[in-house]
This record gives structure tokens, sequence and C-alpha cells, in this order.
């Protein structure tokens, strides 16, 4: 017997071909066939199950995670999975862990910042995961300000070696994952000191471990740092403390292609910018990016589904209430949201031709773009994962107070995803970044140097500073060269206004700090115009498959409008349009949702998330949600015994006391 499936009516109401937008949404149709079978792969595997994973202790989370991971690696191994498709099964485990960081961020700062040797020696031993590895930079006292970091590595010519040292209680390494209780190894962000003087921050490959026993070696203190927000989430991974007491470490393990230390220790600085000793964190940003388009379409496919199998009020001559998805509130807050998950995820695939593009030049020594690779990057990391975290907490709203059930998968969700609005830097401190690189290309307009790359509107300031938006009807707002003309105008005209206000203190640093709240708006509407322009972009190819094109039409116009919408303060303020044409554009935003409604449904199946992933009773496949909630209930440990454990010792007693009290 077929089983019910409650979103059939909806799945029919689509108006596009469902296959081909799984292929556009995967970015091939390769990727969606690798991402399809190893998706399937995990969620038909009983130790990578994780719906009991809120109710477990610390101790039991950790060590599952232990399990699955050692697990991955052995499907990973057997089935003698690439590169790329083992990435895949990590992240549908969806179980924060260690391997993330070894992966994710030891590797890459080896490849990034050492040298062939170093690759030679280290990277096989990793790719075998012979050793394991994490990312120690961020210290008890600092963590944005890296250059403020004490942890020093002090070279001893005598012996050829680094001294490693945690000179006071705020030097202690804090936070990074993997080392509280796994890893191996670490790269090690400290003061370089030769000779007496101090040369700044480096990274530094350092044992922590004993390869037999899993001791720390001598000199070593390292622990977990306890218990983070919400159950389940992000305590799977051990975040870790670090104190060194004057460990040895030889010469040729600080990575050394920024910079080197020579036998008789004397420090060169190499042509490659010293910037290049952030490189990992650019890498990770920009997939930081790609995981928010994944994160933001999980809580969206949970609202969506959810939204149309739940009715409130409405109910005409005893006929069936309104799906909650049809009320106008309900789909202004929740369709800008699908919208961003699309628009994050073309966001997502240019920044990483963007990344492939700036690491190609880096080993051509070119490093001509590499400011505004760290300026989008910061950028998008910032906007991206502080709309994702929002949306998740909104999504939970929209389902109301199912919501706000473990077994919905949001709170879990939210708890493991907000941390992305802090790590790889503080979303504020990146946005403040891309203000720097902005106020910078304004600087230089009159000097004749052309901006490039996201930042080539500027080129064109003096035609945007005075351009007027021709808008006179609903309608027009679908053009995409008046959408992108207003977001450019405003974003130009807000720089220029904020570059005016610093001209007007003595001090530019002042200025910057005072002017800072503003400044980070300012980063926001520029970051907002990439993506807008990298949706439009993406319409412009060629795009197959009945009615596609023309969802991803809407949704890219969803997504602009919505942004005018909520900035019409801006958008008005910077004269780029009128309220009326401000009016204009909400009346044509209703006529969009109106367009989405009936593939609401359908625009989230094409994300191809299985059941497991989700993780999620209300958005799961087949809508069978009150049925499921029910069944659920009965598996909570409460329900084991009917009497409660306590009521003996705490209930009975007050029960019994207050009829003893009555009788009086
Ligand atoms: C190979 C297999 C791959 C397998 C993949 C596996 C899949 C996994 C996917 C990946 C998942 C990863 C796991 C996720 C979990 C992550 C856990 C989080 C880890 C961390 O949090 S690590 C710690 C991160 N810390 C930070 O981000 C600190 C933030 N602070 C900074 O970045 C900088 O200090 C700051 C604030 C940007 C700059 O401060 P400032 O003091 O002003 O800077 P400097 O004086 O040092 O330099 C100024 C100068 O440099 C430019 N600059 C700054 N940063 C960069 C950069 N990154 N790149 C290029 N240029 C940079 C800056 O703009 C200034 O330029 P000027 O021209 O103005 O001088
Ligand atoms: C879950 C998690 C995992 C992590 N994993 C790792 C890891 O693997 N390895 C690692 O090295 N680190 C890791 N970190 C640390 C992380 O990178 C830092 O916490 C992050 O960079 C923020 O730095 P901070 O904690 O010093 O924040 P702070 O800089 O102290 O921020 C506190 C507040 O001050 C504000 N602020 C700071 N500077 C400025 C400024 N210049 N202007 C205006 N406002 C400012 C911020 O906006 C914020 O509101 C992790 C952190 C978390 C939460």
């Amino acid at each position: 017997m077929e089983a019910l499936d409650y979103h059939a009516e909806e799945r029919r109401k689509a108006e596009f071909n469902l296959d081909e937008m799984k292929i556009v949404w995967a970015g091939s149709r390769r990727n969606y066939e690798l991402s399809d079978r190893v998706a399937r792969l995990v969620a038909s595997d009983p130790v990578f199950r994780k719906d009991n994973r809120t109710m477990l202790t610390r101790k039991d989370l950790f060590k599952d995670t232990l399990r699955k991971a050692a697990h991955a690696w052995k499907r990973i191994i057997d089935l003698r999975l690439s590169e790329e498709e083992a990435n895949m099964l990590r992240s549908y485990v969806d179980q924060p862990a260690f391997t993330d960081l070894h992966w994710g961020m030891f590797i890459p700062a080896i490849k990034g910042q050492g040298t062939s040797e170093q690759h030679e020696k280290w990277l096989p031993m990793a790719y075998k995961m012979q050793i394991i590895g994490c990312y120690a930079q961020t210290e008890l006292g600092h963590g944005s300000n890296v250059q403020g970091l004490e942890t020093t590595a002090t070279f001893d010519p005598q012996t050829d070696e680094f001294d490693l040292h945690s000179p006071t209680l705020t030097s202690s390494k804090w936070w990074p994952g993997g080392l509280g209780k796994v890893s191996t190894h670490a790269v090690v962000y400290a003061r370089l000191i030769t000779g007496g003087q101090d040369h700044g921050v480096h990274g530094f490959i350092v044992q922590l471990r004993g390869l037999d026993d899993h001791l720390p070696l001598p000199g070593i203190t390292v622990g977990d740092i306890g218990m983070k927000f919400g159950s389940g989430a992000y305590n799977s991974m051990d975040n870790g403390l670090l104190r060194f007491d004057h460990v040895r470490i030889p010469r040729n393990q600080m990575l050394m292609r920024v910079s080197q230390v020579t036998r008789e220790g004397k420090f060169v600085q190499s042509d490659v910018p010293r910037q290049l000793v952030y490189g990992t964190m650019v890498y990770v940003r920009q997939t930081i990016v790609s995981d928010a388009s994944c994160a933001l379409a999980r809580a969206v496919c949970i609202a969506t589904r959810y939204s149309a199998v739940r009715r409130q009020f409405g109910s005409q001559n005893g006929g069936p209430e309104i799906q909650v998805i049809d009320y106008k509130t309900q789909q202004s807050r929740l369709f800008p949201l699908l919208a961003s998950a699309y628009a994050f995820r073309f966001v997502g695939e240019w920044l990483k031709w963007l990344y492939t593009d700036v690491t190609q030049r880096l080993q051509a020594n070119d490093f001509s773009t590499l400011p505004e690779a760290h300026a989008c990057t910061a950028g998008l990391k910032s906007m991206t994962t502080s709309v994702t975290a929002d949306a998740i907490e909104e999504c939970r709203k929209l389902c109301g107070g199912h919501g706000y059930l473990s077994n919905s998968g949001l709170p879990e969700l939210f708890a493991v995803y907000i941390p992305t609005c802090t790590y790889e830097g503080d979303n504020v401190v990146l946005l403040l970044q891309v203000a720097r690189f902005l106020m910078k290309t304004v600087s230089q307009l009159g000097s004749g140097k052309k901006p490039v790359g996201t930042t080539a509107y500027m080129g064109r300031a003096e035609h945007l500073m005075q351009c007027r938006c021709e808008v006179e009807m609903a309608q027009d707002w679908l053009k995409p060269s008046t959408i992108l003309e207003a977001f450019e105008a405003r974003a130009v005209r807000m720089s220029i206004a904020c570059a005016k206000s610093l001209g007007k203190f003595s001090n530019p640093e002042d200025g910057f700090a005072e002017l800072s709240p503003d400044l980070v708006e300012v980063a926001i509407a520029h970051c907002q115009l990439i993506v807008v322009s990298k949706f439009l972009e993406k319409l412009q190819q060629d795009i197959p498959g009945k009615g596609v094109k023309r969802q991803l039409e809407i949704l890219c116009n969803v997504y602009a409008l919505h942004l005018l919408h909520k900035h019409l303060g801006d958008f008005v303020a910077t004269g780029c349009i009128t309220p009326n044409q401000g009016a204009l554009a909400n009346e044509q935003l209703r006529l969009l949702y109106a367009q989405v409604r009936p593939n609401a449904i359908a625009l989230v199946d094409a994300f191809n998330y299985t059941d497991h992933y989700l993780g999620s009773i209300l958005g799961c496949y087949d809508g069978n949600v009150y049925q499921k909630l029910y069944q659920e209930a009965w598996k909570d440990p409460l329900n084991d015994t009917v009497v409660p454990d306590g009521y003996l010792e705490y209930l009975r007693p007050i029960l019994k006391q207050h009829i003893r009290t009555a009788r009086l």
C-alpha cells in the first residue's frame, strides 16, 4: 500500500520541473547525484541515528560523536569515497565534531601557510588521520584582536627550537574545537620572538598528546571548557583550553610560507603579504556562507511544510480551516526567508569561485585581489549568518507552539547555528573590516584608480549619486536594471555620506570609532547589493527545465523587494527612491507572494533533504505531523512510568499536607 502523502495536493500545484530545480540547487547534475547518494547512505545507517541526541548527557553525547566519527571514517575508507564525498558524508552526519576542525582548519592552515617540505611531512599523516589536529588561535583574553594574542614562541638558537609559553592566565588558549579531548596536534598561533624582538603572530605545528597513550605531553595542560548553549547542539564538540609551560618544538614546525626564521635566528619576511597568516579564516568564512544557505533552507523547509499542514480558523460550512500558509502575514514572514535561502546558495557558489580564483592568483604570487576576497568573505559571512540565525528563530515562531518542541528540530538547529555569528570572526568586527575597505575605495575615487570587482559600481558614483528611480507602477519593480540601480545607488550614497562625515574628524581613527554604527550599516548595504547582483547574474545563465527560471525570477524579486521594504528608510533618506515608489515595491511584493504560494512546497522539496537530515517531525516529507507528534511524545523517558520518580519523596507529602490543611 502506498504511504499517505499529506502534501500530495500541494505538490501537484507546482508550476515548475522539480528535478531540474534540484539540480540548480545542488549546483550541477553531478553534485546532485553525489549528494543524493551520500545523504541516503547516511540516512539509512543506524549508527548515524540522531533522534535521541538532545536527551544524552554530555559524556554520552561526546562518546556518541566519537563513535559516529569513527564509523564515518570506516565508511569513507571502505567505500573509497572521494574527498568531496567524504565532506558531504560528514555534513549529512550532522553532528559537530573534531573532524570539522581537522579537515576544515588544521589541514587548510598547513596547506595555506606551510612550505612544500612541511606539506610533505605533515599532510600525508593528517590525510590518513594518523594525527588529528585543531586550530588553536583564540585565547581567554583575546579572540577578535588576533594581534593581541599573548602566547609566545621564543626562538632558542642554542637548540634550534621554539619555546612555547603561556605567560598569563589570559594567554590560555580557549575555544578551539577538537582541542579539549581529541586532538593530538594543533596549529597554534603565538607571538614569534627572535633575539628579543617581537615579530607578531605566526602559526606553529605543535604536538599536544602522545600518539600511543593520548596523554598530554610534558608542559602541556589541556581540557574541555565546559557545556555550551542548548541541549545536544554544539556540545558534541570538545572546545578546549590549553596552556604551555615552556614547551619545546623544532624550528621547522613554524609554518614558514609567509615568514621564516633561519638557523641563526634571523627573521625573514618573504614577498608574501603577512595577512596570509589569516588565510585559513578566509577559506572557512567562504564555506560558512554556503553552509548558511543549507541551514536556512533547512529551517524554511520545516516551517513551509508545517505551515501547509497546520490549519487555524476560517472553517466555512463545516469545511476545513485555513492552512496557515495562506495567511498573508505568514507568507510575508516565510517567503522572504525562502527567497534568502536561494539567494545565499547562489552567492555562496560565486564566493567559492572567488576563493578559488584568489587561491590560484596567490600561488602565482599575484596578491592584488586579496583585500577584496577578505572583504567579501568577511562581509558575506557576517550578513548570511546573522540573517540565518534570526531566520531559524523566526521559523520556530512560524511553527507556533510545536516549533518549541525539541522534535521540531528547530531549537537544536538554532543552538548549533548561532555561534556562527561569533566564531570565525564576530559579525560586527567583520562588517567593520568591510567598512574600512569601502572607505578606502571611496577615498581613492578621485585618484584615477578604477574600482574593480564588487566595488566596480563605485566607479559610476557620479551617475549613481544623482540618478532618479523611474518606477511609476508596481510592475516596474520587476525590471532587473531598476532593482540593481536602486541597490547600487543606496550603497554608494551611504558610503559617500559616511566618508564625508569621517572627513570632519581630525583623527580618522577617532572618526571611524565614532561613526562605527553607521559604518556597519554601510557594510550591510554593500553586502546586500552583492547578494542581489549575484542572484540577478545567476538568472542570466541558461537555466533549463519547465518554469524553473520563472520561479527563480520570482524568488529574486522577492529577495530584493523585501530588503527594499525592510530598509525603506535608507532608500528614501538617500533619495534613491520616493516614499511612493517604496509603497509600489510593497504592492509588488504582495503580488509576488501570491505567485510563490502554489510552488512553496515544491521549492523546499528542491533542497532534497532526507527526513534524517531535517530531523524534524514538523518538516517530515509526508506531512503526517500529528500522528508522529503523538507517537513521539510517548517515547519521552518521562513517560516510561505512569507515576514519576520523586512522587513519593516530593509530591505525595505536599499533596497529603494539602489534605491535612484542608481538614483543619
Ligand atoms: C581540505 C579539505 C576540506 C575539508 C572541508 C571539510 C568541511 C568542513 C567545512 C568547514 C567547516 C569548518 C568548521 C566550522 C567550525 C569553525 C569553528 C570556528 C573556528 C574559529 O573561530 S577560529 C578563530 C577565528 N578568529 C577570528 O576570526 C578572529 C577575527 N579577527 C581577525 O580576523 C582579524 O584580527 C581582524 C579583526 C580582521 C583584523 O584585525 P586588525 O588588528 O585590524 O588587523 P591587522 O592589523 O592584523 O591587519 C590589518 C590589515 O589586514 C587586512 N586583513 C585582515 N584580515 C585579513 C584576512 N583574513 N585576509 C586578508 N587581509 C586581511 C585588513 O583589512 C587590514 O588591511 P589594510 O589594507 O587596511 O591595512
Ligand atoms: C562555538 C565556538 C567555536 C569556536 N572555535 C574556535 C576554534 O576552533 N579555534 C579558535 O581559535 N577559536 C574558536 N572560537 C573563538 C572565536 O573565533 C571567537 O570567539 C571569535 O573570534 C570572537 O572573538 P571574541 O570571543 O574575542 O569576542 P570579542 O571580540 O570579545 O567580542 C565581544 C563583543 O565586543 C565587540 N567588539 C570586539 N571588538 C570590537 C571592535 N573593534 N569594534 C566594535 N565592537 C567590537 C563584538 O562585536 C562583541 O559584541 C570559537 C568560538 C565559539 C563560540
